[in-house]
């Protein structure tokens, strides 16, 4: 695989146009909300929770592809994350682990439902990569990343966020191409992770090989005429580890679309495995023939799931878990 994203339709995984159009309208309501509302469920060390504007920092040296970013972080150490975002963790009995803002509890059922779709894709998809990755029947085979994405069998780092990147106000502040980005240079944490966008408003970037930033359509060529943009999956670390880099986790970004003043609204999910899940590289003579400079944790099993996840968010939200009551 060579970017690490692929698009997928969701009309026949149960997304309707509907739903996704509810979900949006209810982001929406939920970010316009006053400061002081959003701010009574301020982000935690649990990830979950509001993150204002400059509360997360993506591009901290944090990343494994070390020596891509050691390169980006140069231009990026002055980076703005032009972002708000509410994490959502796991749903129980559809009943979210964690408090919740007024407006979203009301919708609490909703939000349960949707996660629950994108629960079922990921596990659809983690399918289909266990049968190409050829894992071995009796360790598993097609079934070898269900278990260890079960909501049954323990607590995960999987989070449902909402996302909104304001337009840019006219002459705000100096912009500058360089360094004011909605969302700094970073790969995602997780197994997979499920993009939901908007038709018109486009801005994810992914590095290429040849370390060059190339715009991610927001409808491929297709899908133009389809009800709404197709689902982006996007390959995230630990399935990188698993399969020693087989498959690939794509350092990707935000910007601001030249000359769109339009705000940007997204939805992603984020599939974690459960907590106590030991990071190995996964039992496949495809992964085993792979040869890879990430193979340091694939490799030894010592890591668990919880605990990549923790180093990873220490070094986003670490000096910066606080809500300032001023800042939205
Ligand atoms: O909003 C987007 O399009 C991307 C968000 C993203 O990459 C992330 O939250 O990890
Ligand atoms: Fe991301």
């Amino acid at each position: 695989m060579k970017w690490g994203f692929v698009f997928i339709r969701g009309e026949a995984l149960g997304f309707s146009p509907q739903v996704i159009e509810d979900t949006f309208d209810l982001a929406c309501n939920f970010f316009r909300s006053p400061v002081a509302e959003k701010n009574k469920c301020h982000i935690s060390p649990n990830n979950m929770g509001y993150s204002s504007m400059r509360s997360e920092i993506l591009d901290q040296g944090n990343q494994k592809v070390s020596t891509v970013l050691s390169y980006l972080c140069e231009a990026c150490s002055l980076a703005i994350n032009q972002r708000r975002a509410f994490n959502i963790g796991e749903f129980m009995d559809g009943q979210a682990q964690q408090p919740l803002p007024e407006i979203l509890k009301a919708r609490e059922s909703d939000l349960g439902h949707f996660a629950g779709l994108c629960h079922n894709l990921c596990i659809q998809l983690l399918r289909r990569f266990a049968l190409g990755l050829k894992i071995r029947d009796e360790e598993g085979g097609k079934e070898w990343f269900t278990p260890r994405h079960d909501p049954s069998r323990g607590h995960s780092g999987t989070i449902l966020r909402l996302l909104y990147y304001p337009a840019l106000a006219a002459g705000a502040f100096d912009y500058d191409a360089a360094s004011d980005i909605r969302a700094g240079a970073h790969s995602d944490y997780g197994s997979l992770t499920l993009l939901f966008q908007r038709p018109s408003q486009s801005g994810l970037e992914i590095m290429t090989q040849e370390e060059l930033w190339a715009p991610v359509p927001i409808f491929p060529p297709g899908t133009e005429s389809d009800p709404f943009p197709p689902i982006l999956v996007n390959v995230g670390d630990l399935l990188s580890y698993w399969t020693n880099g087989l498959l690939k986790s794509t350092v990707h970004r935000v910007v601001f679309p030249e000359g769109n003043g339009e705000d940007r609204f997204s939805i992603a999910y984020f599939c974690h495995p459960v907590d106590d899940v030991p990071l190995v590289a996964i039992p496949s003579d495809l992964v085993a023939s792979q040869t890879t400079k990430d193979d340091s944790v694939g490799a030894n099993g010592r890591l668990t799931a919880a605990g990549h996840l923790e180093s990873r968010l220490a070094a986003t939200y670490g000096w910066r878990t606080q809500a300032d009551p001023a800042r939205d």
